[in-house]
């Protein structure tokens, strides 16, 4: 089995590889090596001295190991592009985040597959270790094994990385099985405009939990003889606060029923994996879910998340606003027919293949191949609704969507506060974006991008939305900052520069 660091570096070193464009065998001959070595060290099975790795770094020139901090990463991208080819969507940050989440329940073994390697997995990962969990990558396709202590140890909770999730909210329900008091630091997360925790704290209380929020801390305290008795009805339908209701109820000692419960995708998958912990679980897929707890649960577990709808969106945008021609494979179907139905009304056209199901063995799969489309403005307004609605974090992507399609647009972000108005840094490209309240804004198309700098707002999907508005425009433009990419995508811009996009990773010296 080879060492997890082994497998990261032979995965730095694959990834600059394929930025530059060489094949193994080019990369071999420039270090007198053969291309079998090479295969070895990208897949972590050879040892490495640092040697090899300067000078890998150097035939590739690419810096594959800094001393220090490292500061901000930006983007320079060059544009237009037009993209062809193939990409496979990966799996889901947000059912990747809950399942982490939900390790915490199981005292045996969890391996999960091909999980997402972004910053908001790292950062929980981070947070789990802090805590005694061991956790390790066991190859380059992302493949992660979890495995807790005897007791977990509360109090060195990783404060940094855990302020910087949104997603550390949902360690309250699994640990109020755990620990009769504990503290957990602010969840944080993109800036969205206040996010409520209060729908978690309400549903959680059934289960004897009681949070006061103290000093950037919620102060938790359980009272185990409270039990859910009647349904929990949820105040809110969020995918978090479901989630969170889900963990409690699985390892309550009874039969628990949530009400008004997300039925989204990351809900889904959670519960798939609670059923493979021993936890029965009905109404999957619906607003009630009947959760049959386990006052213990012990085993070894191995599942595979399904694949993200939001990144199928990111990419079904790029084609759109680079018109081009590109095959987006293993979609998520039933978590995007909203998104296309909307788009089929706006003009877009594109071929679908049979559907297949997901590693999960539940959710369906398609490819997408998109067709060059004259898009125009649809008649009614834009707006998300919670699933089966059209999902909330896809909304951004209509903006530049809307903004190649000829007439006016209206978006309408009732959901966060403050993500609507970043929006408007498309205009810094070209397009015409007219807030007209915090809410809703007015797009109108088409467009004719043109490259500028721009720091990346702190939202990951309106940061994706410039970013792929960057790729159709004409010259040269930054995106500055862009962790908060990083959050929620994999390697995005080099999976686009596979596509053939012209995107340049780079700090300041
Ligand atoms: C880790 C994770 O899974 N994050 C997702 C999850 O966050 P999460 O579940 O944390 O979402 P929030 O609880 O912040 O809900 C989003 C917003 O929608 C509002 N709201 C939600 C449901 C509802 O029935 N009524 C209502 O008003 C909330 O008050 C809030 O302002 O769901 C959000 C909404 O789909 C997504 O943007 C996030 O990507
Ligand atoms: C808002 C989002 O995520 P999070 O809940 O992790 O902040 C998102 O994925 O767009």
């Amino acid at each position: 089995m080879p060492d997890a660091y082994l497998v990261r570096i032979g995965g730095m070193i694959r990834d600059a590889r394929k930025h530059r464009g060489w094949t193994q065998a080019q990369l071999a001959e420039v270090l007198a090596t053969s291309q079998s070595a090479v295969n070895r060290i990208e897949r972590g099975h050879q040892n490495i001295t640092l040697e090899m790795v300067a000078r890998i770094g150097e035939a590739l020139d690419s810096e594959l190991v800094t001393l220090g901090a490292a500061g901000p990463t930006h983007l320079r991208v060059q544009g237009p592009t037009t993209l062809s080819g193939e990409i496979a969507v990966k799996t889901s940050k947000n059912a990747g985040v809950a399942l982490l989440c939900a390790t915490l329940l199981n005292r045996g073994r969890t391996t999960l597959r091909r999980v997402a390697r972004i910053e908001e997995v790292n950062r929980l990962l981070e947070v789990l270790q802090s805590l005694g969990v061991e956790t390790r990558w066991l190859n380059a396709d992302g493949d992660l094994e979890i495995v807790p202590p005897a007791e977990l140890d509360l109090s060195r909770i990783d404060e940094e990385a855990a302020r910087r999730t949104r997603s550390v909210i949902m360690f309250l329900g699994p640990l109020l099985h755990r620990a009769a008091e504990f503290q957990l630091p602010y969840a944080g997360g993109c800036d969205l405009g206040t996010r409520t925790v209060e729908p978690h704290l309400t549903a959680l209380r059934r289960f004897g939990l009681e949070v006061k929020a103290t000093e950037g801390f919620y102060h938790a305290i359980v009272d185990a003889s409270v039990e859910p008795g009647r349904p929990i009805v949820l105040t809110e339908r969020g995918d978090t606060v479901t989630e969170n209701a889900l963990m409690a109820a699985a390892l309550h000692d009874g039969v628990t029923v949530i009400r008004n419960a997300s039925s989204n995708y990351m809900v889904q998958d959670l519960c798939f994996f609670l059923e493979r912990l021993g936890v029965r679980v009905e109404g999957i897929g619906s607003t009630t879910l009947t959760v049959h707890g386990r006052p213990e649960i012990d085993v070894e577990v191995d599942y595979a998340p399904s694949e993200d709808p939001i990144e199928a969106m990111s990419l079904l945008a790029a084609a759109i606003v680079t018109e081009s021609e590109i095959t987006i494979k293993r979609v998520p179907i039933e978590f995007l027919e909203i998104e296309l139905a909307v788009l089929e009304e706006m003009g877009f056209r594109y071929d679908r293949s049979e559907e297949y199901v997901a590693a999960n063995g539940q959710t369906r799969l398609v490819d997408l191949t998109t067709k060059v489309s004259p898009l125009h403005a649809p008649l009614d307004k834009i707006h998300p609704m919670p699933f089966p609605g059209l999902n909330i974090d896809n909304l951004p992507f209509f903006a530049v969507i809307a903004a190649m399609a000829e007439g006016k647009t209206l978006l309408h972000d009732w959901v966060y506060e403050n993500r609507a108005i970043y929006l408007t840094e498309l205009n810094r490209l070209g397009a015409r974006v007219q807030l007209l309240d915090p809410h809703r804004v007015s797009i109108e198309g088409p467009t004719r991008w043109s490259g500028a700098e721009i720091v990346c707002p702190p939202a990951l999907r309106p940061a994706v939305v410039i970013l792929l508005a960057m790729l159709a425009s004409k010259g040269t433009s930054v995106l500055r900052s862009v962790y908060v990419i990083n959050r929620g995508y994999e390697d995005l811009a080099a999976r686009l520069n596979d596509l053939g996009a012209s995107i340049e990773t780079f700090r300041d010296s």
